[in-house]
């Protein structure tokens, strides 16, 4: 395990430094309201004004990760827990230099990274294994012998806007009871509870009271039925996970309950806002109008398009996604959304494994020194590729090496990589969300990284409109928590901007399409050929600690014959009604 380590924060510049400063400010605040930001790789905690929406304070520490073999990621819950209870005191800290207390902070929201899946014991609060994160492709095995199974392949896209993937929580749930002998133990007791992170943040800070989740986070399940938004009793069934087991799903904005974890420095604060962290930035760049596109450049890439009050369905492998539901009464608007699993890791393992990059914040230096990628592209199907292909047995290439290749093409390459999973995005959401996608907003970390931005540009042929807020993320969940208390003036109408910090960076495109085309085309030919690599999955027992050597293969067949006859079943049930 890694230990998890500060970061910087974002906010070099904080609006209000000092009492002073605050003083001088016209603005009458109306209270401050916290977020958690629970992303794969950094956890924070952040503190903004209200009615204005200033960050004002934050802290933020890196997670660890947890890889005992090729494809498995898992983080500990625990870790999980300490950090953001470390990064709410830390935050809290900062408000007395800037003229506040831990009493101006009127309500909390979360955000967080989506499909991740834990499960732990309702009696004592623990987790009963890590938590399986959401790129884990550990039930590869399974998924494609289910595809194979499978007669209506688009069987799981009509109930929950999803295909069958390693990527959503179901298949987790799964695994862990079949795999795991004390969750099997625990079901059977009826003790056993499982959720996305947002769900095993909320228990945490509320000492088991509130076993809840939101719409966002429960429509990437691959169990909640998209049109009823409950959890589906059919898929239930398919995948043998018993409801008592899951939380009861929310809108993302309403009053859930007070926080009363004495670990917690957030004790006695209102929780009121729970959102996906792609459905959160999407609110954050106020893409609130059917058509409105942004993209989140972090470790992976997500990009979403408003399609509404009426989902959308794919042909082409988007996925069909709950936006966001603001409260228990208000509409759900849904979204078409495209993931890229590897966008900054790529730069991670660029710095980290191959040892290529000092930091993936040179990653802009490295590849500005040269004039273009020098033909090199970089496929990183690290664990397969998601959308639009959904092709678990891709795996990374460079391609296109010479003699005169350096690390600076290849960093170059990665970056390109970023801009050309994202275009194959757009080609889909032309096609599909109805709407002309004429500009995409852009945020996340790497939105840092101006070459990147230009590239991205350059390569989709639409300009990019950089929020000069990184954390949209948090953005979006304050607005969000804050609405459900009544504070603020968040009405999220884009033309009204009652944020005044909000501005953005715009890059226009300087290529031709011809130029743009020539290098898509060879893109395509670079993912072509990333294709069908691995040609069976990997036993999970290849290398497997040992402790899991042991238990690993009886319960997994078990899982595929019971999972393949309920699915038969249920699929012929459906036929039959
Ligand atoms: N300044 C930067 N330039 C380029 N890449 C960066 C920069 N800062 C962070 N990254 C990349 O961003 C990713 C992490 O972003 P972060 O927001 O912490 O991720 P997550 O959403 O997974 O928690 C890493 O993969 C890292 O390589
Ligand atoms: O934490 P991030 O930014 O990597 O986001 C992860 C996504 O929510 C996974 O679907």
């Amino acid at each position: 395990m890694t230990e998890g380590k500060n970061v910087p924060n974002s906010s070099a510049d904080v609006p209000f430094r000092s009492k002073e400063l605050r003083k001088q400010s016209l603005i009458q605040h109306t209270g401050l309201v916290g977020v958690i930001d629970e992303g794969t790789k950094t956890i924070g905690f952040s503190i903004y004004t209200t009615p204005d929406f200033k960050e004002i304070a934050a802290h933020r520490v890196e997670l660890g990760v947890i890889s005992s073999q090729d494809g498995w990621y898992e983080q500990d819950p625990l870790e999980m827990m300490a950090s953001i209870n470390k990064c709410a005191e830390e935050a809290i800290k900062q408000l007395p230099e800037l003229g506040f207390s831990s009493s101006d902070i009127i309500t909390v929201g979360i955000t967080n990274q989506r499909e991740t899946t834990i499960v732990w014991d309702a009696v004592t609060g623990k987790p009963l294994y890590n938590a399986i994160v959401w790129k884990d492709i550990r039930t590869s095995s399974t998924v494609e012998q289910i595809v194979a199974k499978v007669q209506d392949p688009n069987y799981f896209k009509r109930r929950t806007g999803l295909p069958i993937s390693t990527y959503f929580s179901a298949l987790k749930i799964r695994w862990l009871k079949d795999n795991v002998p004390e969750v099997r133990q625990a079901c059977r007791e009826k003790r056993c509870k499982a959720g996305t992170v947002d769900s095993w943040i909320i228990w945490n800070l509320t000492n088991g009271a509130l076993h809840i989740t939101d719409v966002t986070n429960a429509s990437r399940t691959l169990l909640m039925n998209l049109e009823t938004q409950n959890w589906d009793p059919v898929l239930l069934k398919t995948f043998a996970i018993r409801e008592e087991m899951l939380p009861s799903i929310h809108s993302c904005s309403e009053v859930f309950g007070k926080i009363t974890s004495e670990r917690s420095a957030l004790r006695g604060i209102t929780l009121s806002g729970i959102l996906g962290n792609q459905q959160a930035s999407l609110l954050g760049q106020m893409c609130v109008k059917p058509g409105q596109t942004k993209n989140t450049y972090r470790s992976g890439c997500f990009l979403l398009c408003n399609t509404g009050d009426k989902p959308v369905f794919s042909s082409h492998g988007l996925l069909t996604t709950v936006a966001y539901k603001l409260g228990p009464q208000a509409p759900t608007i849904y979204a078409l959304e495209g993931s890229v699993s590897v966008a900054g890791h790529a730069l991670s393992w660029l710095q980290q494994k191959v040892r290529l990059l000092p930091d993936s914040r040179d990653a802009e230096k490295y590849a500005e020194a040269v004039p273009t990628a020098g033909d090199v592209y970089f496929v990183p199907a690290f664990t397969g590729l998601y959308a639009p292909y959904w092709r678990q047995n891709a795996r990374g290439i460079i391609i296109g090496l010479t003699q005169f290749t350096r690390k600076n093409h290849i960093v170059r390459a990665a970056l390109e990589s970023i801009c050309f999973q994202t275009r194959d995005i757009l080609e889909c959401m032309h096609q599909e969300c109805g709407y002309d996608i004429n500009k995409l907003h852009a945020d996340g970390k790497l939105t840092t990284n101006n070459l990147l931005m230009q590239l991205q540009a350059d390569t989709a042929g639409l300009p990019l409109f950089r929020s000069q807020l990184m954390d949209s993320t948090a953005f979006g969940a304050a607005m969000c928590a804050a609405q459900a208390e009544g504070i603020g003036l968040c009405k999220f109408e884009p033309e009204k901007r009652y944020y005044e910090n909000v501005h953005y960076d715009t890059f226009l495109p300087t290529t031709t399409e011809q130029e743009r085309e020539e290098r898509y085309g060879k893109w395509k030919r670079a993912v072509e050929r990333s294709l069908g690599w691995v040609i069976k999955q990997k036993k999970t027992r290849t290398h497997t600690e040992e402790n899991y050597r042991m238990l690993s293969s009886l319960p997994a067949s078990i899982f595929l014959i019971s999972t393949f006859a309920m699915l038969v079943h249920s699929l012929s049930a459906t036929v039959k009604s």
